[in-house]
């Protein structure tokens, strides 16, 4: 009966749960909520789904969603023989169900999200496409259900995989239990399962939970389905159903009963503390790392750490009102240095306000002294002689929030308010990661209305590089083409995403902290004559001195070390073994 279905479907191709196939799918494609894009290659009929929902790619109700329902459309779309799932993100491939889903949860959105987990698992675990996981990073729990839906997984070394649930009291359901089963065995299985075992790459190989280990798990899918295609796709589709058939019947069977129990399971009173342990335990470990901190602002803290090492010294231009709330926590938090601009007279109430109730913290306190003149100055009519007319470094603070229709504001705030023509600023970007996107998307937009110099776009990814890795995901994407155009050449980005390159630079990093300016600039002339210069034409005394480190030589050290320009990657090699600095 059931294989009765599934010829029927692989047979006419028809529109499945009244979903609509597009006639050319062709291309790249994003969600409606941007947390992944689907690139169809039309050659070898293999979509490739990007997951790229930071932090974590833990899967939400509205992810899962518009996740199936790509995965529904593929499923029908006649041109489509395989498809490969991964992710964007630097080292998760999923961390499984977003667990905010199941803590105190609205009793009619966890009934939703349990139907849509169990429809996704469907959709994926039988299709009638070859489907493959590119696992590139961490993959608990659901992340490892997901990937066991998936027909061959190919896994990146050291990140781990399985299923962990009883680690967080809970218990996986039954049809993740019976597709474990059948990859790894019944006596393995019950094992893993109830030790709630993570295994790492190399561990999972061993035990069959994946196929392979590859440092590109994308590409070795990707050379990996050739071979699966070379086979009539209804041979191998019958075949996968004869294997999988029972399963997805139990499941299909069972599965009202499997929701019932899960929506009463979640709320008990048990499992929500140990959920809520689970949830500030993988929160405390961040604030182990991190010393101080205070609550709505851990994050971008955290990043400025992350980044800087010494946030102390961070210098950080307000932008707004809204943001200055922000900046007030920062230096609550221990941030001790705040340099204040505006350029707007009419906010000189609000400035005045903000240097009253912070006079003692403030170490400086200032406006460009030229405010008036910057006014005038378009971001890209900026004549080099007018450089001390830029920032040293911007920072900007974007909004916290998670309500998209106040996101505007940040787009309205940079293009109504920036003064400053960044061609040779650093950007130092501050957020918390749905603004990750949203600065993209001003950026995008920027760039319509005033040009805004690749270079300073390069310093945003690299000092985000959660932001960083949306790159793949807005690289194809046709929304983004503005943003791809004034992209750098992508040393930079491949910087980030070289470990060995990147670790070199930051070697180098770290002599670099703390040394008087006057120290560094000559050594930094000797690597990039015109550095220096450049620094000087800036009137860096504007600011009295600049005795902190300075973000654009940084920017700078990277970029030489990004480049394949090997004198300079040596100086910086025998510099930062002298300890010179
Ligand atoms: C009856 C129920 C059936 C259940 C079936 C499936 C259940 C599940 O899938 S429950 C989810 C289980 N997932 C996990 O246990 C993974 C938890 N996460 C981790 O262990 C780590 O985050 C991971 C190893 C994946 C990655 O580590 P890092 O690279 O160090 O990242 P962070 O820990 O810093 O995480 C970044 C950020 O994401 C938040 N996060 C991580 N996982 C989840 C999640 N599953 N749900 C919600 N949020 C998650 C994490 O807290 C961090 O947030 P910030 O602190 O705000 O940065």
């Amino acid at each position: 009966m059931f294989l009765r279905n599934v010829m029927r479907k692989i047979a006419s191709q028809k529109s499945l749960n009244g979903l609509a196939i597009k006639k050319n799918y062709f291309g790249t494609t994003s969600s409606l909520l941007d947390d992944f894009s689907i690139n169809a290659n039309e050659k070898t009929g293999v979509s490739v789904i990007t997951m790229s929902k930071t932090p974590a790619n833990s899967l939400n109700l509205e992810f899962i969603q518009e996740l199936s329902m790509a995965i529904q459309k593929l499923n029908m779309e006649k041109s489509c023989r395989g498809i490969i799932l991964t992710s964007s993100l630097p080292s998760i491939f999923s961390a499984g169900l977003d667990i905010l889903e199941m803590y105190q949860p609205e009793p009619d959105r966890l009934e939703k999200f349990w139907t849509e987990f169990q429809e996704i698992w469907l959709a994926l675990y039988s299709s009638p496409k070859t489907v493959m996981s590119a696992i590139n990073g961490h993959s608990p729990a659901g992340g490892c259900i997901i990937a066991l839906a998936t027909d061959y997984r190919i896994m990146k070394p050291k990140f781990t995989i399985g299923l962990n649930e009883t680690m967080l009291g809970i218990v996986a359901p039954f049809w993740a239990e019976d597709s474990m089963k059948a990859v790894i065995g019944q006596r393995r299985s019950e094992y893993s399962l109830q030790l709630g075992k993570l295994y790492t790459a190399e561990e999972a190989l061993q035990i069959n939970l994946i196929d392979e280990i590859s440092d590109n798990p994308l590409q070795a899918c990707e050379d990996e389905m050739m071979n699966w295609l070379k086979l009539p796709d209804h041979a191998r589709t019958l075949t996968k159903f004869q294997n999988r058939g029972h399963i997805i019947e139990k499941m299909k069977k069972g599965r009202k009963e499997d929701l019932e129990k899960f929506v009463k399971f979640i709320p008990r009173e048990g499992i929500q503390m140990a959920l809520g342990t689970y949830l500030d335990n993988l929160k405390s470990r961040k604030k182990k790392q991190l010393k101080t901190c205070v609550s709505d602002v851990e994050l971008i803290v955290r990043k400025i750490k992350y980044n800087l090492e010494d946030y102390t010294k961070t210098t950080f231009f307000y932008l707004g009102a809204q943001d200055g709330i922000l900046a007030e926590n920062l230096i609550n938090s221990g941030c001790k240095k705040v340099i204040v601009t505006e350029h707007k007279k009419s906010n000189e109430e609000h400035l005045n306000e903000i240097q009253n109730r912070f006079r003692e913290k403030f170490l400086r306190f200032t406006r460009f002294p030229n405010s008036r003149i910057i006014e005038e100055y378009k971001l890209d009519g900026l004549e080099e002689k007018n450089w001390h007319t830029q920032p040293k470094v911007a920072v900007i603070l974007t909004l916290l929030t998670n309500d998209r229709s106040k996101l505007s504001l940040n787009s309205y705030l940079l293009r109504k308010q920036f003064p400053f023509n960044f061609g040779r600023t650093p950007i130092f970007l501050l957020t918390d990661n749905t603004e990750s996107k949203v600065i993209l998307m001003n950026e995008t937009n920027l760039q319509t209305e005033k040009r805004i110099p690749s270079r300073a776009l390069s310093y945003m990814f690299l000092y985000d590089r959660t932001l960083l890795a949306e790159i793949p995901r807005l690289k194809p994407s046709q929304k983004y083409t503005k943003l791809i155009k004034i992209q750098p050449k992508s040393d930079l980005v491949d910087l980030l995403y070289d470990e060995d390159k990147f670790k070199e630079a930051e070697v180098f990093l770290k002599h670099f902290f703390n040394k008087p300016y006057e120290r560094v600039i000559p050594k930094i002339e000797k690597i990039c004559p015109n550095l220096g210069s450049e620094l000087i034409d800036m009137n860096i005394t504007m600011l009295d001195r600049v005795k902190d480190l300075d973000f654009r030589i940084i920017g700078e050290i990277f970029r030489l070390v990004a480049s394949n320009d090997n004198y300079s990657r040596n100086i910086i090699r025998v510099l930062s073994s002298r300890h010179e600095f």
